[in-house]
């Protein structure tokens, strides 16, 4: 049996999990190496993971997540506001498939960001498609596709994403281009995709903020109906890790 050859066929089929797995087996005993049925099944499991771990790591890297966390990070407690049967549900992911939405508000530095970058981490793990964008950055992209000619390009891409993370709802004015794309893309996922929202902002102040009645009952009705809410409470995790620091 030529060993060396069936590892160079792996290779040149692209079957990365399958070689390193057959690899790992030749280095065995031969007492220890599996054979027959069982082998053909580790093999092909081997590779099947592989392929799994790489969607995942690249969707990871795609989602450019601001902070790299999990949601076991994510400290829950009465003071913080949110339990941990609440986090196992969000983690759960059920949300996702009903393209349901997570609104999530509370003072600066209490975490909404860390929360959110660990949903998004763990849709990843999910294998949905995810993208963390702050309200300034989209705001940028969305002047630029505007001047480039790659506005509608930029919308079907924002489309095709299972989950959309905006964060820092409400902390700069709108324009009211941005105030049209965000409806835009709402109308475009509603019912389908699911949204992220962080803001220090209330939700009952988003009506004010948007400025703009119309435009504001049309985007709320979409953002918030089916929406889940997560309003974080207690100290600045900020402060706190300053304070830790010194
Ligand atoms: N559950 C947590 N455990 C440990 N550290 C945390 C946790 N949540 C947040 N932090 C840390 O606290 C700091 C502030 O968190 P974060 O940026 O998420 O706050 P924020 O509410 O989004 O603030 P802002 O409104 O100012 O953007 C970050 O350094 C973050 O890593």
């Amino acid at each position: 049996m030529n060993t060396t050859q069936t590892l160079q066929q792996m290779q040149q089929l692209r079957l990365p999990g399958m070689y390193q797995a057959y690899r790992s087996q030749l280095e065995l005993s031969m007492d220890q190496q599996l054979d027959g049925h069982e082998l053909i099944a580790h093999l092909l499991q081997s590779e099947e993971q592989n392929r799994s771990n790489e969607k995942t790591a690249l969707c990871l890297k795609l989602a450019k997540l601001r902070l790299p966390v999990t949601i076991e990070q994510v400290e829950c407690s009465q003071a913080r506001n949110i339990t941990k049967q609440q986090l196992a549900m969000l983690a759960e992911g059920r949300y996702l498939l009903q393209g349901e939405n997570i609104l999530i508000t509370g003072a600066t530095g209490c975490g909404k960001s860390h929360l959110a970058c660990a949903l998004g981490h763990q849709a990843c793990l999910h294998g949905y498609k995810t993208i963390y964008l702050n309200m300034n950055r989209l705001a940028e992209k969305i002047t630029l596709a505007r001047l480039d000619g790659s506005y509608i390009k930029l919308l079907n891409q924002l489309e095709r994403q299972s989950l959309i993370i905006l964060d820092d709802f409400g902390l700069a004015p709108m324009t009211q281009d941005m105030r049209l794309t965000l409806l835009q893309l709402l109308e475009d996922r509603y019912g389908k995709k699911s949204v992220i929202v962080t803001s220090q902002l209330p939700v009952a102040k988003w009506h004010e903020y948007l400025n703009d009645p119309t435009l504001a009952d049309a985007t709320l009705d979409r953002l918030t109906a089916n929406a889940h809410r997560v309003e974080l409470k207690g100290e600045s995790l900020r402060r706190k890790k300053e304070k830790a620091n010194q």
